[in-house]
């Protein structure tokens, strides 16, 4: 007797999102292809160079762009059908996030309560307050958004994504333009909020995933190259991480024999790292893998790893 397959639900227990072969092109040109993905609760992270097609698929799940082909649920709903009960469940954080400077950060959070449906004044006075104490904002709500710095900023855009206690925070590109410190900051937030939701944060910087997410993507020229974990993701370069000091009359040949990831300027030559299955030249030593190599090598690679 044949045995019955798991069900989706069975297979994926916490399944949030479900993406099957999305696509959306912008007339001929084809921004995401193809790409079928699984999202549970908690931090999940879509990772890819710039144009990798990461805002639009974005904006597709955010009901803001329609697909061109394929299919979404989240949660029960599905894209298309249900994109008002999508919107319901969703707050967005887009990639161009601009605060009016004239506004204080409550003023502004009361103008986006208004937008989100919360006309009854003192309700929305009470959400207003929790989500800026959840942002850490409370202290400088009083003050014009002008005067904020870049992470101060973020935090307002995060507080108005979660007004109404969304299930689902898409968050574009977030860090960029924040120094470290504020980056790091704001990475500890994203991860705290997503303890009891899914967050789903698109970068193309690599440490805001190694920092803070469990699940991971990543997209390359509008298609996935990578799903799965970030220890999966470290073991496909485990034993081919190799680093060495060639001299500079050396350099240029092992560059175009060999995957080099970095160079850095040693005197009379360079010490670089290179992706290899065997060792690439002489003198290279085996290196501990870093997500960088990883992410390197899945993006030169051709196909999809995954789980
Ligand atoms: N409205 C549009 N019309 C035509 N092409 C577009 C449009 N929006 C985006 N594209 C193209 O689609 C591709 C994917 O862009 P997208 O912004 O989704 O990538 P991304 O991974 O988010 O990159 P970035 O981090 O630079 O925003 C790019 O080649 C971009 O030029």
């Amino acid at each position: 007797m044949r045995r019955k397959r798991p069900s989706f639900a069975g297979r994926h227990r916490q399944v949030f999102i479900h993406m099957d072969v999305l696509s959306k092109r912008y007339g001929k040109f084809q921004a995401v292809q193809d790409v079928t993905l699984t999202i549970g609760k908690g931090m999940f992270g879509l990772l890819g160079p710039n144009g990798a097609g990461k805002t639009t698929l974005l904006r597709v799940l955010s009901t803001t762009l329609p697909p061109s082909g394929g299919s979404v649920t989240i949660g029960n709903y599905r894209l298309g059908r249900d994109d008002q009960a999508i919107r319901s469940l969703l707050g967005y954080l887009p990639q161009e996030f601009g605060l009016p400077k004239q506004l204080t950060g409550y003023e502004y959070l009361d103008y986006a309560a208004v937008m989100k449906g919360f006309r009854h004044s003192q309700r929305r006075r009470t959400e207003v307050e929790s989500v800026l104490e959840k942002v850490n904002m409370s202290a400088r709500a009083k003050e014009r958004t002008g005067t904020y710095s870049g992470g101060m900023k973020q935090r307002i855009g995060i507080a108005q994504a979660l007004l109404g206690s969304p299930e689902l925070i898409v968050v574009d590109e977030p860090t960029a333009g924040l120094d470290p410190e504020e980056r790091m900051r704001f990475r500890s937030l994203l991860s705290e909020l997503s303890a009891n939701r899914t967050v789903l944060l698109s970068t193309h910087i690599v440490a805001d995933i190694a920092a803070t997410c469990c699940g991971l993507a990543v997209m390359k020229r509008g298609r996935l190259v990578y799903d799965g974990s970030l220890e999966r993701l470290l073991e496909t370069v485990r034993g081919r991480v190799w680093t060495g000091y060639v001299s500079e009359s050396r350099f240029d040949g092992v560059r175009m024999e060999s995957n080099v990831i970095s160079a850095r300027k040693a005197a009379y030559g360079y010490d670089i790292r290179v992706l290899s299955g065997t060792r690439p030249f002489e003198g290279a030593t085996l290196a501990p893998a870093a997500l960088e190599d990883a992410y390197l090598y899945v993006l030169r690679s051709e196909g999809m790893e995954s789980e």
